[in-house]
């Protein structure tokens, strides 16, 4: 399309597309669960929806960690200085998703003490550090923070749509990733991501799909986690 991206990044929305067209069933997966789908029905039972919400907040809280590593991967590696300032911005939002976590956990009456991870947590948890370690190549770590922000805002949309029956109770959380600004800074990580396949040597592409498809497995297991329908 005209004036979408630089001509650079062309290449770069091919691969992405071309992974779209690839993982389209793990994407839908990731994107349509049926756990989001009972949140957009309004037939969500409220105890998978406390349940998701404290493991998310041990998710985040180890979310942390991997956006301050792909912060100080682009003040080192990037190619365009201004990577470094769009991640940042969602840094600086996660000081107050926390909170935003305690205060919508204590409307549940959830203490957020000593919540034991589930084992999808912990997996996902797990392959978080793992991008962490210097071995894990800035294009790559990128593609999984786009990836990871996307999932939960195309997936949150879905209950803000016209026709949604979402409880109004659980409208703020839907809100919190379904909002137009949570579209926009996930729309600047992907034309980062872009940018970077672009100039990636094939090797490098080729662990970057790989991210993307671990996170889209991630994501499926968490929200069968969060509704109940997978091992602790
Ligand atoms: C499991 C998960 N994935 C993504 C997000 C969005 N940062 C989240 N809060 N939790």
């Amino acid at each position: 399309m005209v004036g979408e991206g630089t001509v650079e990044a062309a290449g770069g929305q091919a691969v992405i597309a071309g992974w779209m067209d690839k993982h389209r069933e793990m994407y839908r997966r990731a994107t349509k669960h049926p756990f989001v789908l009972s949140i957009r029905g309004g037939t969500v039972d409220l105890s998978s929806f406390k349940r998701w919400l404290e493991q998310d907040y041990v998710f985040v809280r180890g979310f942390v960690p991997f956006v301050a590593s792909v912060l100080l991967k682009a003040s080192r590696e990037s190619d365009d200085e201004t990577d470094m300032e769009t991640i940042l911005g969602g840094m600086a939002s996660l000081y107050e998703e926390l909170s935003w976590f305690r205060t919508e956990a204590f409307k549940w009456g959830l203490p957020l003490l000593d919540i034991i991870p589930r084992r999808a947590n912990q997996d996902y948890c797990r392959f978080l550090r793992s991008l962490e370690e210097p071995e894990a190549d800035y294009t790559t770590t990128m593609v999984a923070l786009w990836a990871i922000e996307t999932v939960y805002q195309e997936s949150f949309s879905l209950c803000l749509e016209d026709g949604s029956k979402t409880p109004p109770e659980l409208m703020e959380t839907c809100q919190r990733w379904g909002n137009a600004g949570f579209r926009g800074y996930c729309d600047s990580l992907r034309r980062i991501a872009e940018r970077r396949l672009e100039m990636a040597q094939a090797g490098i592409q080729k662990n970057a799909e790989a991210a993307f498809e671990r996170v889209l497995e991630l994501e499926v297991s968490f929200w069968d986690m969060s509704s109940g329908s997978s091992p602790l």
